[in-house]
């Protein structure tokens, strides 16, 4: 297994490149499943999950070529309707197909994603609104058995919780549906704005884009004519760089985001007393002579992002007081607190609230276990700042959602090495 070596205490500077949003391009390409032609897509991260959604796409039937960045799906000779327990297990993401393969095939069979490290993470929701397009489904041997045979019909779907996943999939299953489905309660997330053009630019009459009420007029089982399109920059990625310049407090340029979708972030990091400039395609955060404690309520977008919980409470052990951090989406989403502790830092929880004594808590570095994606990446800023050397070991899930990590942080000046053990 491989694992990080960080020495810590190294002066970071310059500029990084984000990447294309892993959360954003998996929805995507597995939207692809109801194009009759085959579609370039340009800005794709090159990081694990992508390649295990590829790969899904690949034991359907259907056939990918990658090369720099640019990934061409072509998904009209999928035979097979199956997402089998062997890929889902390692990519939870891949219920994204049961909404499309669905409405193109009028059955379909996704194992059960099951729980994951940061919560249980049902998908109960996603059942009840295709259940109510008209979907007849089953749990069977560890397996959603979902069947239309009629094609699924328009319906009035009202979520009672906003689920990313959730409205994605009912997006791409009223696509092809019958009729008009309207989605009350959607998400609202960047990521969904991005679903909802390309089904636009393929001809879907979407209304209320950006909102919580969604309107898609469906293509009675026609199969769309895709346009080629670019992925969206990584929001979360993103983010995590501008921690890593405000956890070593140095000044560094953020290039290729959309700052608008940073806003929840960048709010956090002035409330911190870090002054950042955006311009229309990047982010410079600037040191401070203070970091200020902070305290984070998570939430849907435009509200602060759980995915950057984790990496803002490793920020926190730098603060100049006490903060607190309030995880309202995922019940178990604290793993990395007990890795944080192993590295000196000052943390209490108490339910689903974390508090950071941030101030004289100096970091020292030695060996931590990576949990989950987020959790990985609060450890590697941790050990921007740990005096000493940090090993973090398990980052295959560090792999999963950051595309060159420790080329884009040794670029900007860390020490950073890949090993073996
Ligand atoms: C691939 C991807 O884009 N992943 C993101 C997506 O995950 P994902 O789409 O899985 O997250 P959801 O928005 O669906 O989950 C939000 C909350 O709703 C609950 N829920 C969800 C569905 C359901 O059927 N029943 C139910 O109870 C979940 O357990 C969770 O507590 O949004 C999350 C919340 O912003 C992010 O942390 C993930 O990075
Ligand atoms: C939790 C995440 O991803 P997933 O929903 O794929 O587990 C994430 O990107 O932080």
């Amino acid at each position: 297994m491989e694992y990080l070596k960080i020495i810590g205490n190294k002066e970071i500077s310059g500029e990084v490149e984000i990447s294309g949003a892993k959360n954003a391009a998996l929805p995507l390409i597995a939207a692809t499943i109801l194009a009759k032609n085959e579609i370039k897509i340009g800005n794709m991260p090159n990081v694990v999950d992508i390649n295990t959604f590829l790969k899904l796409i690949d034991m359907l039937g259907g056939s990918f070529e990658k090369q720099d960045g640019i990934v061409k799906i072509n998904t009209y000779e999928i035979d097979k309707t199956t997402a089998t327990y062997d890929i889902v297990k390692t990519m939870r993401a891949s219920i994204l197909v049961l909404g499309p393969l669905l409405a193109r095939f009028g059955h379909c069979e996704v194992s059960l994603p099951g729980g994951c490290a940061i919560g249980q993470r049902p998908v109960d929701l996603h059942l009840k609104a295709l259940e109510q397009m008209g979907a007849k489904i089953d749990i069977k041997h560890g397996y959603i058995q979902a069947t239309a045979p009629e094609g699924l019909k328009g319906s009035k779907i009202v979520f009672d919780k906003v689920t990313v996943g959730g409205t994605e999939n009912i997006l791409m299953a009223a696509a092809l549906a019958q009729g008009t489905t309207t989605i009350i309660n959607a998400a609202k997330e960047p990521e969904i704005e991005q679903l909802c053009e390309v089904l636009m630019n393929a001809g879907v009459k979407i209304e209320g884009l950006g909102t919580s009420k969604l309107t898609v007029e469906g293509s009675n089982k026609e199969l769309l004519e895709f346009k080629d399109f670019d992925i969206i920059p990584d929001r979360i990625e993103a983010g995590t760089y501008m921690c890593a310049a405000a956890i070593t407090n140095r000044k560094l340029k953020i290039k290729k985001v959309i700052p608008l979708h940073l806003e929840a972030v960048i709010s956090k990091l002035e409330e911190m007393n870090f002054e950042v400039i955006s311009d229309e395609n990047s982010v410079t955060i600037l040191p401070t002579d203070e970091i200020k404690p902070v305290n984070i309520i998570t939430s849907e977008y435009p509200g602060f992002p759980t995915d950057m919980q984790a990496q803002f409470m490793a920020l926190a052990t730098q603060a100049n007081g006490t903060s607190t951090i309030d995880e309202r989406l995922f019940e178990n989403r604290f793993m990395h607190v007990s890795e944080l502790l192993r590295l000196g830092a000052d943390i209490h929880l108490n339910g689903n609230i974390a508090t950071i004594n941030g101030q004289s808590h100096t970091l020292n570095g030695t060996d931590v276990m990576a949990t989950d994606l987020r959790a990985s990446s609060a450890l590697v800023l941790a050990a921007l700042v740990a005096k000493g050397e940090t090993n973090i070991h398990r980052i295959y899930h560090l792999d999963r959602g950051y595309e060159n990590l420790e080329g884009k942080l040794t670029s900007i000046g860390s020490d950073v090495k890949r090993f073996t053990e």
